[in-house]
This record gives C-alpha cells, structure tokens and sequence, in this order.
C-alpha cells in the first residue's frame, strides 16, 4: 500500500481565525481528489499541511497509517515523498528542461549518482509528460502549457508516492487548460498516484476526480464522487456550487415513503429525500425541466406550473431559457431544452419536472 492519506480533525489557526476548522478526509490509496470551494475557504491551507509547510493547531494527518502531521510533530516536506505542481510554472529560468527535470535527482533526497541512470530517468519523465526532444531548450521556449508539463515531469521524478497539485492549470488558455485536464488525469490513471488536487473550478474538479471534496470557509460541506455530488447533493450549498440549480422555499406538508411536499409560492411541489432539521429547499436542475406548450398535459410529471419564457439563449447543444412562473416573483426558473424543440421569448408554457429529479436539500 502507498499513498493512502488519513486526515483526522485537522485544524489551522491565523489568531483566532480558523482557516481550516476540524477537517477530515479518507484518501483511499491511488485516488484523485479535489479540495473544491470559493476563494479563501482553506483549500491550500489544508494542501500546505499536507505538503510539510504548514503545521496544524490541532488533528493530524497520516499516510499508510503513519502520522506525518500533528502539533508539535511535523515531518519535513523533503522526507514526506510528495511531489508538488502549483499555479505558477515553477522551473527554473537559468536551466534547460533537462537540467529543470534533473533537480531532484541530483539534489535531492533520492540522489542518483549513475550519469546513465539518471539520463535514462529524466528522460522518461520527460517523455512521460509528452516533451520528447524538447530536452535543450529553455523555459523561455516554452508555452505556459509546456512549462507547466515540466514541473509535473520535476514533481514526478523522484516517484513520490502522493502529487499535490495547487490550480496548476488556471494560468493556462482555455483551450490548452481544456486538453491538458484529460492529459493529467490519464497520466495519473496510468501511474496510479494518490493525487491531491486544488481549484475552485467545479468543472474540473468533477471531470477528473474519484472524490471531490466541497468546502467553505474552512469546514468540509460534502465529500462524494463526482455524480452522486451532482445528482443528490445533501446541501443547497453544494448543489449550487457544482453545476446549476434552481430552488424553491416554503413550509413542509407532508412527508411519506420518501416523498416530501413543499407548499412554495408557486405551489404546492413534490420532491424526494427526507426532511433535515436545518431547514430546507427543493432544488430542481436546469435540464430535469421540460417545457411544453400550455395546455399541453404531461402525467408523467408529479409537478407542474404555468409560466412564461423570458428569455431565450442559443448555446448550441442546448437552449437555456429564463422562465417566469406565475407565483414566483423576482425569480426566474432557468430551464434547458434540447433542440430542435424551441419555445420564443413570451410564449405561455407549462414548466414540469418529476419528484425524482427534485430533491429536498438542507439549507448549509
Ligand atoms: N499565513 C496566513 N496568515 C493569515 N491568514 C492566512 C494565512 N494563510 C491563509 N490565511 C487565510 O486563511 C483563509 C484560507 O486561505 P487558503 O489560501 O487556504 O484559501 P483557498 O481556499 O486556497 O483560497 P484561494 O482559492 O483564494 O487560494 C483565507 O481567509 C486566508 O486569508
């Protein structure tokens, strides 16, 4: 077993400011997890703490049931076998890709003193990261993309058995970020590293991960696969971090064999889940809604309202619309059809949607 990380109650204090508060995480050995939330909510805080850099006030953390972290012990980075990609390209200017690569071999704590040897190393994580015959050239040479290959090439070298990774691809163009997330994520799958992996992009964090852990203001919200978190998120926090989502507030009805009813002020609404004591919102996504043209009766549909489209936006494989419903005030319903089925802004539809796809969530 290697790269298995157990964080227990991790806390970090700046004076009296928690800016990661009681965090737990299970990082099952291979697994690629993403810390996901907004700014300053404690994602690299809690990444320092597990580098070496940063010691904790309280918890700890461990790796293949070894403790690298807790107050009053903390493992040096060097010693803690983990290789590190952050934001911005750290390679070394003065040096040529191989020499950039080379580093860790030759600095290190996995010294490799065979010139043969590490020749062939550094040439096979240069490969590794698709810069073969690039070898002689200078960061200066390079595109963000290409440099930022070679700080993976660098953090891969020494084979550590957990990656780190701080938004290493939010410098890049959004084309190249794009290509370059597939490329990470099959390299990891092909290497099989525990990699630990920072961003505030929802999208990235559920296109490359086993495990995505939400959070806010240094607490952990959810902690979950990518589809589950998408698709029965437990929070209305969540749900509208990761992807879009339209919410209904109200009193509780009725509750039975996982049907909950909402009296909203559009109406009285059925969803599924059970109702939690902190409150709670019925959440609906953008594309379980189907318009139809008023009058048009769908059985199918536990739920449905009258409305009328706003708007319209052509977004290629889908049509958003903003939707007024009767009842609703201020606030639209976003909806997204699929063409070629087109609703025009004014038209007087009906909005419906199941109790499957509606979900009762707790207010976090
Ligand atoms: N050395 C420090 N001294 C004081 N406060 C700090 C220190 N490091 C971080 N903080 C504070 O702790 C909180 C969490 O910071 P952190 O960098 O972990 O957030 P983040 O989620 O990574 O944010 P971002 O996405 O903006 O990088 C922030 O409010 C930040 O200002």
């Amino acid at each position: 077993m290697a790269g298995a990380i157990t964080i227990k109650n991790l806390t970090k204090r700046y004076g009296s400011f928690a800016a990661v508060d009681d965090v737990s995480i299970t990082i099952p050995e291979g697994h690629f997890v993403s810390l996901l939330g907004p700014s300053g909510c404690g994602k690299t805080t809690t990444l320092r703490m597990l580098a070496g850099f940063v010691p904790p006030d309280e918890g700890e953390i461990a790796v293949d049931g070894a403790v690298v972290s807790r107050p009053g012990h903390v493992q040096a980075a060097e010693d803690r076998q983990m290789g590190m990609v952050f934001q911005s390209y750290a390679v070394w200017p003065h040096m040529t890709v191989f020499d950039n690569v080379a580093y860790p071999l030759r600095f290190g704590e996995k010294k490799v003193s065979d010139k043969g040897e590490l020749r062939r190393r550094v040439d096979g994580a240069i490969e590794l990261v698709g810069l073969s015959g690039q070898q002689a050239k200078f960061p200066n040479a390079l595109s963000g993309g290409q440099q930022q290959r070679v700080a993976l090439a660098r953090a891969l070298i020494a084979e550590p058995r957990i990656l780190l990774l701080d938004e290493p691809l939010s410098n890049l163009d959004a084309k190249l970020r794009e290509s370059m997330r597939f490329e990470l994520r099959s390299l990891q799958r092909r290497l099989g590293i525990t990699t630990v992996f920072v961003t505030h992009s929802q999208e990235e964090a559920l296109l490359l991960s086993d495990m995505v852990v939400v959070m806010r203001s240094g607490k952990v919200i959810e902690q979950n696969d990518p589809e589950t978190l998408y698709r029965s998120p437990r929070t209305d926090f969540v749900a509208d971090f990761i992807g879009l989502a339209n919410f209904f507030d109200g009193p509780i009805v009725s509750e039975a064999g996982g049907r909950i009813s909402m009296q909203t002020p559009a109406g009285l609404l059925t969803a599924s889940g059970t109702a939690g004591a902190s409150g709670a919102k019925l959440m609906i996504r953008p594309e379980s809604i189907t318009l139809t043209s008023a009058g048009e009766t769908r059985p199918d549909f536990e739920n449905q309202l009258p409305g009328r489209v706003d708007d319209v936006f052509f977004n290629g494989n889908i049509v958003e619309y903003m939707v007024s419903v009767e009842g609703l005030q201020e606030k639209k319903l976003r909806v997204q059809g699929f063409p070629p089925r087109r609703f025009s802004a004014g038209e007087v539809v009906s909005i419906g949607f199941s109790a499957d796809d509606a979900k009762i969530l707790e207010v976090a």
